[in-house]
């Protein structure tokens, strides 16, 4: 479905700088939370004055469409001019052209607001052809406790460990054959969310476990992610690119000999190469400057190390973040390479649909600038409490079955531990 062919709303949109705010997660709402976070800072969404919806393979290209519209009819008031400010949509997109699950973005009522110490409220009103709002203000959202806590355990869905080792197994046998290089091959785990349950609990606890990595919640995927798919903001571009993984140590010594064993193992490095210059490729068209380290470094996360890349470019052709997440998606590091093999082989070995996980979630401004993510270490939680959480690993030429479903297993912990 497109929304461009449907007559958007006039947006009026007002941001005030305020003198404190403190936690973002309380102000959420308990079961339909919006958020974007890292250490502490980011936005928070309350309401929803534009929905739009998109799906299939033009879903990025009809979003940018229709954002452009949406931004060139606002009426935006913003003395602050940073990032999140002004006019913002939070937005999710599938991984795949034809999944099931429709890819959003989401134009808050309130986006509140933290970030380099200084805190802003924003409130957006649509308004309908006639210029009167098309609903009464939203009351300002207070801080509210957590609800009581709450454990639940998630198990395997649809690919059960042997189902993993075994398409980990025809991976590799397909590499060997030549058919391609890398795929990415996910497993998923499944749950039910108690009707009561606070989902701001597991915020928190994704927040407070993993500072560093963004952690997000857009229409029911929440999740906690280290990847940066990309950040534009006034003519610059960055993202952060990882692929290649270990477990962290029992001990320091123990650490410190799985970060080196990580940075000169040649499977990872492998596996890392192919996903540094899927996303290089995608950027270059562009950018004018695209500098990226030679040599990866070790990204250590609570739960593992990753080999980390970082890019960053000056913008050569006035990209929106939503131009180039449609050139980055997929990257190697969620899908393989080359990428149409690799999709096709995602296709056949993977029995499920991956909805939101592996793709693009993140937010974007009325100028296009914006921070993406790539939706990992996440669950989608259905309208009806059913959980779905994902994860996956990169398959080379070099792999182990077991070795595969254990890395899976540690990029599943934070969200089993968020939601456990
Ligand atoms: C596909 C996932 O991770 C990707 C990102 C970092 C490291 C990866 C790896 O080492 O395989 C994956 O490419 C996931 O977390 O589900």
């Amino acid at each position: 479905m497109s929304e461009t062919s449907r007559t958007l709303p006039r947006l009026v949109v007002e941001t005030t700088r305020v003198d404190d705010i403190r936690l973002l997660v309380p102000l959420l709402d308990s079961r339909h939370p919006l958020l974007w976070m890292r250490k502490g800072e980011g936005m928070a969404g309350a309401g929803e004055a534009l929905r739009l919806e998109f799906s299939g393979e033009n879903r990025f290209v009809d979003a940018c469409e229709t954002w452009r519209e949406v931004a060139r009819l606002a009426r935006v008031t913003d003395p602050l001019q940073a990032p999140g400010t002004g006019l913002v949509a939070f937005g999710a997109f599938a991984f795949s052209a034809t999944s099931g699950l429709i890819s959003t973005l989401i134009v808050p009522e309130i986006v509140i607001g933290k970030r380099a110490g200084v805190y802003w409220i924003t409130r957006i009103t649509a308004l309908s052809e006639s210029g009167v709002p098309l609903a009464p203000p939203l009351p300002m959202p207070a801080a509210r406790p957590l609800g009581a806590e709450y454990r639940l355990s998630l198990l395997p869905g649809q690919v059960k460990p042997d189902d993993y080792r075994a398409s980990v197994e025809a991976a590799v046998s397909r590499i060997a054959a030549g058919e391609l290089n890398k795929v990415v091959l996910a497993r998923d785990l499944v749950g039910h969310l108690p009707a009561e349950a606070d989902l701001r609990r597991t915020l928190t606890d994704l927040a407070l476990g993993y500072p560093d990595c963004w952690t997000f919640a857009v229409d029911g995927l929440i999740g906690s992610s280290p990847e940066t798919l990309v950040r534009v903001d006034h003519g610059t571009v960055s993202a952060r690119v990882l692929a290649g993984t270990i477990s962290r140590g029992r001990d320091a010594e123990a650490d410190h000999d799985a970060a080196i064993s990580l940075a000169t193992s040649s499977k990872d490095l492998d596996e890392h190469r192919f996903a540094v210059a899927s996303v290089v490729q995608s950027l270059q068209p562009h950018t004018r400057t695209l500098i990226t380290s030679e040599i990866p470094f070790t990204l250590k996360l609570p739960n593992l190390w990753h080999l980390a890349s970082d890019a960053e470019g000056i913008l050569s052709d006035g990209s929106t973040s939503l131009d180039l997440i449609a050139a980055l998606h997929p990257t190697a590091a969620v899908a393989g390479a080359p990428t149409a093999t690799a999709l096709a082989v995602i296709d056949e070995l993977e029995p499920f649909d991956r909805g939101r996980y592996a793709g693009p979630v993140g937010w974007v401004g009325a100028d296009g600038d914006g921070e993406w993510a790539v939706a990992l270490r996440c669950a989608q939680i259905a309208e009806n409490g059913d959980i779905t959480a994902y994860a996956g690993a990169g398959i080379v030429a070099e792999s182990d079955p077991e070795r595969e479903l254990i890395e899976t297993k540690m990029k599943f912990r934070p969200i089993v531990e968020a939601f456990g």
